[in-house]
């Protein structure tokens, strides 16, 4: 009864050892396996395999994969991929002409089915009908280390480095255990999945995987399995060791250190038994340098000791990288807070851009508001209909130089337009203390006006009065460039009167004042004389209203167009202060011509020759 219960389960065990020996469920017929659109587009899956490499992706089902070529040995591939089972999965075609589902291919299935490790890839299960021989993976979506090492776009931090270095020695350190030894381990054969967990792949199932359509290998190919190769194996057909398995995670702890590749770009004649030379690693607290290069550096170092016995086992070395790794955590913390480090740098770069921004909108802005006036500018950039608006009373300033014309003659254009630019700009100085609007400069003539487009009551003909003083006032020590003896003169001429305002035209668009009042405040100052202001009757009145200012009377005036009209120059100002509280406009200008006149006449009486010069106009009409 007792030996019963005993052999029992043992017998139970090699009942259920052969079952899994003889079960085929890891059997998958080829075409159940569905192409896959979406495994393509995305980057990760494009990888960089050598040129004319013999594997089975270059020769894979045209269904299941595609492939780009690229100038120069490597070139660029698409993974073969296909949905199994409702996931994506990696197909590794094996060509071969001839395949039977023998003991030992069901011997290898079997161990490798027995294996679980979260850095080893899984096995999936394979297709056994020639010509579709094919072993299916766990599709890892990053690409290969070898793709994301060389691949320089992404960046890669030192924690991240000892993450895959940790995660191959793991891998290897379980398959060790399993007595498993993979004898083709290299960077290209260790795949990253989507939580930037490392994981070695075809491992195992070496008479599966035996070929016998195979290319021959290109010589960059040739290279490769020779800078992999340990040294012992060199010019012998040694089945794969563990100390061997050992040689080779050095050359991939090198490609880590360098993200280069271990064959040298050039053609070169290097002896078959070529090292590549060991990392030259700066020691810095910075994420981007190794934080301890002379133990990473030793532990290459002793992987590929020549002597196979004196190399460290995968769980020694497995130890070790956790030990001298001063990055505890994990890939995905990694990853989260190198994100929260790029929010917050991109939360910078943001208000950086926007003050940018600002700063530049500033500066249209002060270009776009001294070209047109503020409203208006504001109404034209929201798109507003501009529509024209008339001002009941506003004063207008024109002032012209004196004997421009024989000053540009025996100038150079450049002087002229320099001597100008200096002249306006002291001009654009001074005007900035009233409250004027500077709608334009004519060749040598300057237009100011005062009451548009803001109303100020009737303070718009002291504004300009003061501002043409002030004008005129700095004529008088205003040195011409490149005349410095010459004496500038400017003549000006100042009307006050009802005006429409508006812009015109879409292009280059230009605030405009229309109505008889710019004619006249014009020919007030084409008949003014040099370092002179001449005054219409109505900024008379508006002077003598608001007071403070000195004006002489001119007499009659022949106005081409106009008629007579009595004109004043404005002198100066009285030294008691001008009173700027009248506010009230009042319509002076839309007074009828002979009212004014009376009213001069009656104003200006005593002053000899006044009444005379105007009766005798007056008598004469
Ligand atoms: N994204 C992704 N790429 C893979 C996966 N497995 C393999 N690859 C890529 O496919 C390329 C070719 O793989 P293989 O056909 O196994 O060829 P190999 O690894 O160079 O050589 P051997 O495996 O030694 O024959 C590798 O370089 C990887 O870039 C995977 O699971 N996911
Ligand atoms: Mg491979």
């Amino acid at each position: 009864m007792d030996i019963n219960s005993r052999i029992c389960p043992l017998q139970w065990l090699r009942y259920q050892k052969q079952k899994l020996l003889w079960d085929e469920s890891w059997i998958i017929d080829f075409w159940t396996i569905k192409q896959d659109h979406e495994a393509r587009l995305t980057t990760g899956s494009i990888m960089s395999v050598p040129m004319a490499h013999s594997d089975s992706n270059t020769s894979c089902m045209t269904a299941l994969s595609s492939c780009v070529g690229q100038p120069g040995n490597r070139k660029t591939l698409f993974t073969c991929t296909g949905i199994y089972d409702g996931r994506t999965v990696a197909i590794k075609k094996i060509q071969t002409k001839t395949f039977s589902l023998s003991r030992t291919i069901r011997q290898e299935v079997k161990q490798i089915r027995e294996l679980d490790h979260p850095n080893l890839c899984k096995f999936i299960g394979g297709c056994v009908e020639v010509p579709n021989i094919a072993i299916v993976t766990e599709y890892c979506p990053k690409g290969s280390l070898n793709d994301i090492l060389l691949n320089e776009e992404i960046p890669l931090n030192w924690g991240f480095r000892f993450s895959f270095a940790t995660d191959v020695a793991r891998g290897m350190s379980y398959l060790h255990q399993h007595r498993i030894c993979h004898g083709r381990l290299k960077s290209m054969n260790c795949v990253v999945d989507d939580r930037w967990v490392c994981k070695i792949t075809d491992f195992g199932l070496r008479t599966y995987r035996r070929n016998d359509g195979a290319e021959p290998l290109s010589t960059y190919h040739q290279r490769l399995m020779e800078v992999y190769m340990p040294p012992e194996f060199q010019n012998t057909n040694m089945e794969p060791t563990l100390a061997g398995d050992v040689f080779s995670y050095s050359i991939i702890l090198l490609e880590i250190a360098t993200r280069n590749d271990p064959v040298p770009a050039e053609e070169s004649n290097l002896e078959s038994t070529w090292c590549p030379p060991l990392p030259e690693l700066i020691s810095s607290k910075s994420d981007n340098n190794c934080p301890c290069p002379a133990d990473y550096v030793e532990l290459i170092r002793r992987c590929r000791s020549h002597n196979p016995v004196q190399r460290p086992t995968f769980d020694q070395i497995k130890k070790f990288v956790q030990r001298v790794n001063p990055v505890k955590v994990s890939p995905v913390d990694m990853m989260m807070n190198l994100m929260e480090k790029y929010s917050k740098h991109l939360e910078v770069l943001v208000a950086e851009r926007t003050q940018d921004l600002m700063l530049e909108k500033q500066k249209t802005d002060r270009l776009l508001y001294s070209m047109l006036p503020k409203q208006v500018a504001d109404d034209l950039r929201q798109g507003k209909p501009l529509q024209a608006q008339s001002y009941v009373s506003a004063t207008v300033f024109f002032s012209d130089i004196v004997g421009f014309t024989q000053l540009s003659c025996s100038s150079t254009p450049y002087q002229v337009v320099d001597f100008l630019n200096k002249l306006y700009t002291t001009f654009d100085d001074i005007i900035d203390n009233y409250d004027v609007y500077k709608v334009e400069t004519i060749g040598d003539a300057y237009m100011v006006v005062s009451g548009v487009p803001q109303e100020n009551g009737i303070l718009h003909a002291s504004e300009i009065a003061s501002m043409a003083l002030d004008l005129v006032g700095v004529c008088r020590t205003f040195r011409i460039p490149h005349k410095p003896s010459m004496q500038l003169q400017i003549r000006a001429g100042i009307h006050s009167g009802p005006l429409v305002a508006g812009v015109v035209g879409t292009k280059m668009p230009r605030y405009c004042l229309f109505g008889d009042t710019v004619n006249t405040a014009s020919r007030m100052e084409s008949t003014s004389l040099a370092l002179k202001i001449q005054c219409s009757s109505s900024v008379f009145y508006l002077l003598e209203e608001i007071g403070g200012y000195v004006l002489e009377c001119r007499g009659t005036l022949q106005v081409k167009g106009k008629g007579d009209m009595i004109t004043h120059w404005l002198v100066g100002k009285q030294t008691s202060l001008v009173s700027r509280d009248t506010k009230t406009t009042k319509h002076i200008t839309m007074e009828t011509e002979t009212a004014m006149k009376e009213k001069e006449r009656e104003l200006y009486a005593p002053i000899p020759g006044f009444l005379n010069n105007d009766d005798l106009l007056l008598d004469q009409s």
